[in-house]
């Protein structure tokens, strides 16, 4: 897949040695980013991210351990269940998937990604495609082959593709 082989370029020593670490905390940079540019804190206060079993959840990764012991340090709530983490909620992150992700949904995400589809809660998808729900935002890499870059503004890392959006159109930020 060619959003995979951008970050086996990004690693190699010729396209610019990242670490894994980097690319995780820049995909990170990118979608707080389009966040706040949408979804202002004084409208969206509360924002519940739903992460997966991989790469794209970052589980088992020391970054994930170093986030949670962030969350922890500031009274960031962990929840078990994904009833538990829309209640009181104003947005959603939907980190549960990435490129790897392939088939028809198994367990134990059902009721996850069953939430995020009976949801009103407006969800930002940080991967390729929700699973099956239509996220209000999705935050992409853009392929690698014609690409027809857009003029990202001053260092921000994401620009709103559908500035001149049509209604109801998907913000795209990429
Ligand atoms: N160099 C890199 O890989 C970087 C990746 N980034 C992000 O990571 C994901 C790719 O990570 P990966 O672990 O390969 O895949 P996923 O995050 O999609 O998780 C796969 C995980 O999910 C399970 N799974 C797959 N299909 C299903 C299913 N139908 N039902 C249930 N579970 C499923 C599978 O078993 C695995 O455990 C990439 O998209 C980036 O977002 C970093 O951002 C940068 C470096």
């Amino acid at each position: 897949m060619a959003i995979k082989a951008i970050d086996v370029e990004l690693m190699s020593p010729t396209g610019g040695g990242f670490s894994f670490e980097q690319l995780v905390e820049l995909a990170g940079l990118s979608v707080a980013q389009a966040i706040t540019k949408e979804y202002s804190k004084e409208s969206h206060p509360r924002v519940a991210v739903f992460s997966g079993p991989g790469n794209n959840g970052l589980d088992d990764k020391p970054v994930n351990q170093g986030l949670m012991k962030q969350c922890m340090e500031l009274d960031i709530p962990f929840v078990d269940s994904p009833e538990c983490g829309l209640r009181d909620t104003d947005l959603v992150v939907d980190a549960i998937f990435g490129f790897s992700f392939s088939g028809e949904v198994r367990q134990p995400f059902v009721s996850a990604i069953q939430a995020l589809k009976d949801t009103a809660i407006p969800i930002v998808s940080g991967n390729v495609r929700g699973e099956g729900f239509q996220p209000s935002m999705l935050v992409k890499m853009e392929e690698k082959w014609g690409l027809n870059l857009p003029q990202f503004p001053g260092t921000d890392q994401c620009v709103d593709l559908n500035a001149q959006s049509t209604p109801g159109q998907t913000p795209t930020q990429t």
